[in-house]
């Protein structure tokens, strides 16, 4: 189990902790910090505060913000880098990017949760420069090169 240390920034958070929601739950809820309810119009981006920091410290370690199924699916509500990247090293407050992808409008309430945080394992790797690589089934297929069926 890692043990990663959380800045709660914004006092209200303090009656929902950070936690992972359900027991087997992959995400830890994020919660939009808004002082009074925001509509985004269809098409609408805005970055939304967290209230809360985090940090990775072991670069062997990162985070992705993801959208919430149900919001995603449902209210076109997704995000607006489709998916966040957290370093490790980064120690500001987590910010979502909340993208009305919809036809409709729709309000982010306070509070409400609006993303979910994954911690994810990032292998440290080096890239060796070479001329040829060895050879491989694939070589240079893809884009669907290997048909529909
Ligand atoms: O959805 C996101 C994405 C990023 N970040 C924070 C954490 C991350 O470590 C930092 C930088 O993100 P990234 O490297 O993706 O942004 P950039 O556009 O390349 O900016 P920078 O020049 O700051 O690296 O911003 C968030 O809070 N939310």
């Amino acid at each position: 189990m890692h043990h990663i240390d959380v800045k709660i920034l914004d006092p209200r958070l303090k009656e929902t902790p950070p936690h992972y929601a359900t027991p087997g739950s992959a995400g830890l809820d994020l919660r939009a910090c808004l002082d009074a309810p925001l509509e985004l119009s269809p098409g609408q981006t805005v970055l939304v505060p967290t209230g809360m920091a985090i940090h990775l410290a072991d670069p062997g370690l990162a985070a992705m913000i993801l959208p919430r199924s149900g919001l995603g699916h449902k209210h076109g509500i997704v995000l607006g880098n489709l998916v966040g990247l957290i370093d490790s090293d980064y120690q500001g407050q987590l910010m979502v990017s909340v993208w009305n992808r919809g036809q409709q409008a729709f309000t982010i309430s306070p509070l409400e949760r609006i993303a979910q945080l994954v911690v994810v394992p990032v292998l440290q790797v080096g890239f060796n420069v070479v001329d040829e690589f060895s050879s491989s089934d694939r070589g240079e297929g893809g884009f669907g090169s290997t048909g529909h069926a």
